[in-house]
């Protein structure tokens, strides 16, 4: 039976503590931690076996627990990725963007070293990453165009700086258009999987981004394109957002619990 902590109860968070209350697979809930206590309070009271509320997102490591599940954002990767692998425990990281910091991503791969200790990242919002590692080698190109309603861009550090205002947006309209590096830092908590994409194929200066918004559809849309000496693969995903949190889809939460059932069953392993 593995024991968990959860960093972060927000929409994500809830429905993997959910599924883990369930009693799904082999796996207890024992400690969660979210900077708002409102949102940590709020998960609790929905669960039948109740995790303790630590005080801070440290001490989620410092218990007895196999491994942090991470569903906060990409800052709360920065601050605690290194101190949990530094206690011995296993990170499932779902704000991947976090990892296109060049140094950070050095300074947790090494640690994974040192401590023997795995961080897990899923597939998230898309799909297509086994054949992509697949072909890593041969690979020339690789972009991602992803189409959201405006009301899933809202709150994007991007319009710190832009005219845009996306209440106005009548029709469909390019909002950003640059590489992956550029796009993790303006939508932090919108385009993770383009970090996906870079990490698993050539790197987030080479991964193109291009961030739509349709105030006509109703889904959460990555098409991908990849190609190079081996071929060609396109993978479009058509996702429906999440009902508390429009700007993360439904794939997103279900690929944290199927990648979290696998570390916690033995069991056979289908796929890349
Ligand atoms: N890898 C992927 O394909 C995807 C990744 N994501 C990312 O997963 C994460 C979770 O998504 P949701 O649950 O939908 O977001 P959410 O906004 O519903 O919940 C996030 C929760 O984390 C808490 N939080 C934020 N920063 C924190 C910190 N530094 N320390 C402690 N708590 C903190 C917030 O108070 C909130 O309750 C987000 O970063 C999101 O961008 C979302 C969709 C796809
Ligand atoms: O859930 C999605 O469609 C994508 C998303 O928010 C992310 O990659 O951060």
């Amino acid at each position: 039976m593995k024991r968990i902590a959860l960093l972060g109860c927000g929409s994500m968070g809830t429905q993997i503590a959910l599924t883990i209350d369930s009693n799904d697979f082999p796996a207890v809930l024992t400690h969660v931690y979210d900077a708002s206590k409102a949102a940590s309070s709020s998960l609790v009271e929905k669960l039948n076996n109740k995790p303790e509320i630590v005080e801070n997102s440290h001490l989620l490591s410092s218990q007895h627990i196999d491994i942090v599940v991470e569903a906060a954002s990409q800052d709360a990767v920065k601050d605690v990725a290194l101190s949990v692998l530094q206690n011995k425990k296993d990170l499932m990281i779902m704000s991947v963007g976090a990892l296109l910091d060049e140094s950070i991503y050095d300074i947790l791969s090494d640690a994974c070293k040192d401590f023997k200790k795995t961080i897990y990242l899923p597939s998230g919002a898309i799909a297509g990453l086994d054949g992509i590692k697949s072909v890593k080698s041969e690979l020339e190109s690789l972009s991602i165009t992803t189409t959201k309603h405006p009301r899933s861009l809202k709150g994007a550090k991007f319009f710190e700086n832009s005219d845009i205002n996306l209440d106005k947006i009548d029709s469909i309209t390019t909002i950003f258009d640059g590489t992956a590096k550029e796009a993790v830092s303006l939508f932090p908590a919108n385009i993770n999987v383009a970090a996906l994409l870079s990490l698993t194929g050539i790197g987030s200066k080479q991964t193109k981004v291009r961030i739509l918004a349709d105030p006509n559809t109703d889904k959460n849309t990555h098409h991908i394109e990849a190609s190079g000496k081996f071929g060609k693969m396109t993978f479009t995903i058509e996702n429906f957002p999440d009902k508390n949190n429009p700007k993360t889809s439904r794939l997103a939460i279900l690929s944290a619990i199927e990648t979290l059932k696998k570390y916690c069953s033995d069991e056979i392993q289908i796929g890349t």
